[in-house]
């Protein structure tokens, strides 16, 4: 096959471009090569158009639409490719052979900028880190919104710490140095979260480096903060060289840099948000379910992308937490003008999002009219914050921006209704230009023209249906059916037969044609143009509209705390720094609002004198539940929210700990017991005394006594060396002992009733640690078959003087009664066979015993699919 020229150039740019897939430009087609065209088809599952496919010239190449390519473009990032875009630099029909054409931009999963395929609540992260010894350097940037944060963090042998970090953005790519990637097994488990993970660096002088970080920002690096922080400069710049490589434009809405300390805000870590269910439920993985879930009632993409920020990073300063709950409070008292502001926040379009369409140039005058009308609301949005005297309302009531001369702008120069499409004109308002106004009115013009053309030629030549017509190729034509032909006179030239009819042209439908079309093409390349110096002109004020939107964002988070405060019936907590928590009637955020059952309010009181607390009680009780909600109300309290309680006093805490159940297995080749002892040694080698530490059924992957002496040293080790606030719930009654040999422990149990075989559970926290652990009662709850559980009965009573095997007996059947309700929904029919058919009453204790513990083993394996 001859290779043509425009083929030599698509080969050309696609040697540059090898790891992307290239959509080259052509007309209305971008088409692709078939390599490419291959992948996507495979991906998209879809048959590409194959456009020409067959003709000797494009053989190889498939296309895809132009103005369906966003939906391609889209799909392929989100799978993680790269796609190069591939535009012509000049208009086809001026220029000189072929067409200039280059690669203008590269979409990756964390550049994707079409804001229509996003979540809109949800942020779009590209990281970038920069690794040297044991320092690092983080910034992550969604260029969707402008957003820039980074933090640095030195001396760092544990990169689970450096993974928390990352994960928290969940980035859709990460970009690195090798240093970062060798050996990291992170980065298996961010590539399976469908992150895409590469090498990126650059090898450049550090002061090249602070070069392109200081050119972005117009600042210097100590005016940024990070001229002391070269592991940031690092990573910052390394970000900005891939983003200018990839967008080829100045990226001007990326104005912000928020740089972070490890001490900035509470620490909370993968663990700890994956256990608290806060941004989603481990269900279902899905937003409702948790307390992201519970506290979003936000209206604006900006506020549900803000509350976010805020519940991943709660704050340690009671200054800045209590601005958030006095503005919180005021809007909680002020029904009426809470729902006006909301309102009108319930009319403003994402103007992030749309600012970041304007420095990508994708902005169309739809979306111009999108931000006129978000712009209209703000004056009247800034009259109802002029009501509010709290200090964050007042503040932001300050600097409030309005923006009326964007929306002046717009207003005097857009039309209302104009189209999407750029190059179709329908864009500027009459008035505005007095050209477009002209030509406006010449095209509308030589429309009558054509009309008064028609009326006469049918009066000159008695042909009735005489008509004039318009097509792409003849341009206007005069057509007359084939009987009417003998009464056409001599001055029609003839351009086109139809089988009915005749079409003509004359000089003077030739003359009024190329008024109007001329008229026309002038007129769309004028709107054009001043379209693009509008864009020019609101985008030199792009940081006033991200300002503005930061606080509407703000605004919305405080109206929905607010809100959620009302519905819920939740109250102001106090907090201070007296390193105590005080709770009353306090309850679970989440299961109030999702369990059938009525919810049972608890308190608590610990501090600095009795920081422990072991909790004990039957499975299903509501111990993890009141753990969890007791770390929930003071996470919501340290975001500024009112708290699910009468009251609530909470002590700042530095970071929150969890230790909750089995864990999920993240690395091949470590056991369940492994992954929770190495999560419980990080707990004791970060917490302080500041923290709060919440450890459920520690020790319980091994057998008892391991478990146990395991669970007593942790206890210990807490207590007299980090002295955390730590609420420890475990099933080794045993443990209720050191009540009286440590000083700062105490003993609760969740209370049962017990009626005669049944127990009913009355979910409340009192003093003291639970006398015997009703295994065999939850057991029946949970549908062990009933010969089981008399006979387990039987051999308990047996066994009453000997405490370790009656420990260990209860201990197995209730681990199995914990499985079974499992095993009966996954219905394993033959393990509930052997439990039916099992003949415990001929065993020894000893052997019935060694039965529970094997039938445990086998539900727990059957369970887990082993
Ligand atoms: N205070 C409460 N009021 C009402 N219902 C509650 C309360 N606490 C817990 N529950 C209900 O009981 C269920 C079980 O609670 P939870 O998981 O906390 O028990 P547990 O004691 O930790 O059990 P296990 O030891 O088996 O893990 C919860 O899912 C919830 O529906």
């Amino acid at each position: 096959m001859a290779v043509t020229p425009m083929m030599e150039q698509y080969l050309k740019i696609k040697e540059k471009y090898k790891d992307a897939i290239l959509f080259f430009r052509l007309g209305d087609f971008y088409e692709m090569f078939y390599e490419d065209a291959e992948i996507a088809a495979k991906e998209l599952e879809i048959a590409l158009t194959g456009r020409d496919a067959g003709t000797e010239e494009r053989a190889p190449m498939a296309g895809v639409p132009y103005h369906a390519a966003d939906f391609y473009i889209d799909k392929l990032i989100k799978k993680g490719y790269k796609v190069a875009i591939c535009e012509q630099l000049e208009d086809p029909a001026k220029a000189k052979g072929l067409v200039k054409r280059d690669v203008v931009r590269i979409y990756t999963p964390g550049t994707i900028i079409n804001p229509e395929s996003m979540d809109e609540k949800t942020n779009n992260y590209l990281v970038s880190v920069f690794k040297e010894r044991d320092n690092y350097g983080i910034c992550a940037v969604d260029v969707t919104t402008g957003d820039l944060y980074a933090t640095e963090i030195k001396n760092c042998k544990d990169n689970k710490k450096v993974y928390d970090e990352i994960i928290k953005y969940a980035p859709s790519e990460i970009i690195a140095n090798e240093d970062f990637l060798k050996n990291n097994k992170y980065i298996k488990i961010f590539k399976s979260n469908n992150c895409a993970v590469n090498t990126y660096e650059k090898k450049l002088y550090y002061e090249e480096k602070s070069k392109i970080i200081e050119n972005q920002f117009n600042k210097k690096l100590e005016e940024l903060g990070i001229k002391d922080k070269p592991y940031v400069v690092n990573s910052l710049s390394t970000l900005f060289c891939y983003l200018n490589e990839l967008q080829k434009t100045a990226l001007k809405h990326i104005n912000t840099l928020l740089i972070y300390e490890d001490n900035s805000y509470m620490g909370l870590d993968s663990n700890a948000i994956k256990n608290l269910e806060i941004l989603e439920s481990n269900k279902n993985k899905s937003k409702k379910g948790s307390l992201l879930g519970v506290l979003d009632k936000t209206v604006t993409p900006m506020g549900g992308r803000l509350l976010k920020k805020w519940l991943e990073e709660p704050l340690l300063n009671k200054e800045h937490i209590d601005a958030r709950l006095q503005a919180v409070e005021e809007l909680f008292n002020d029904y009426k003008n809470r729902q006006d502001l909301k309102q009108l926040l319930n009319k403003i379009y994402d103007l992030e999002r749309l600012s970041s369409k304007i420095v990508y140039q994708s902005i169309n005058p739809k979306d111009f009219i999108s931000i006129k009308l978000s712009l209209q609301n703000l004056p009247y949005i800034k009259e109802i914050l002029q009501r509010f005297s709290s200090r964050l309302l007042k503040d932001i009531y300050e600097k409030f921006d309005t923006l009326q001369d964007i929306y002046e702008l717009i207003d005097k120069s857009i039309k209302d209704d104009p189209s999407t499409q750029l190059k179709e004109g329908n864009i500027i308002k009459d008035g505005y230009n007095e050209t477009v106004d002209k030509l406006r009115k010449a095209s509308v013009e030589g429309k009558n023209w054509i009309a008064n053309l028609e009326a006469e030629e049918r009066e000159k030549t008695g042909i009735k249906n005489l008509r004039i017509g318009y097509n792409k190729v003849f341009g206007y034509y005069i057509e007359v059916t084939k009987s009417n032909i003998p009464q056409v006179p001599e001055r029609y030239i003839r351009k086109q037969t139809l089988a009915n009819a005749e079409r003509y042209v004359t000089p003077e439908l030739k003359e009024i044609e190329e008024a109007i079309l001329g008229a026309e093409e002038k007129l769309i390349e004028l709107e054009y143009q001043l379209f693009n110096e509008i864009r020019e002109k609101i985008e030199l004020q792009i940081v006033r509209i991200q300002d503005t939107a930061k606080y509407i964002a703000t605004i919305d988070v405080l109206i929905s705390f607010a809100e959620v405060a009302e519905t819920n019936r939740y109250t102001k907590p106090i907090v201070d720094y007296s390193d105590r928590i005080v709770i009353k009637e306090g309850r679970h955020p989440v299961i109030e609002t999702i369990s059938d059952e009525s919810f049972v309010a608890n308190d608590i009181d610990i501090g600095p004198e009795n920081p422990i607390m072991i909790i004990t009680g039957p499975n299903m009780a509501g111990k993890s539940t009141y753990m969890r909600q007791v770390a929930l109300i003071v996470l919501m309290a340290q975001i500024g929210s009112f708290v699910p309680a009468s009251y609530a006093k909470i002590g700042i805490v530095d970071k929150i700990f969890t230790r909750v159940g089995a864990s999920d297995d993240i690395f091949a080749g470590q056991s369940t017991f492994m992954v929770e002892m190495s999560e419980v040694a990080n707990i004791l080698k970060s917490a302080t005394s500041k923290s709060l530490i919440i450890l459920d059924e520690v020790g319980r992957g091994t057998s008892t006594y391991d478990g146990m002496s395991i669970a007593h040293a942790v206890i210990e080790y807490i207590h007299e060396k980090i002295k955390a606030k730590t609420l420890f719930a475990t099933h080794y009654h045993e443990l209720t002992k050191l009540e009286g040999k440590m000083k700062g422990v105490r003993n609760y149990n969740v209370s049962v009733e017990e009626k005669e075989d049944d127990i009913i559970f009355l979910r409340k926290i009192v003093p003291g640690g639970a006398d015997k652990s009703y295994g065999i009662q939850v057991s029946k709850l949970a549908g062990l078959p009933y010969s089981i559980v008399e006979r387990a009965k039987e051999i308990l009573k047996s066994l009453e003087n000997d405490t370790v095997i009656k420990f260990e007996l209860e201990n197995a059947t209730q681990q199995l009664a914990f499985t079974q309700i499992d095993i009966f929904s996954t219905a394993k029919d033959s393990l509930i066979e052997e439990i039916a058919n099992c003949d415990l009453d001929n065993m020894t204790p000893i052997q019935a015993l060694n039965y529970l513990y094997k039938l445990k083993e086998k539900a727990i394996s059957l369970r887990s699919g082993v």
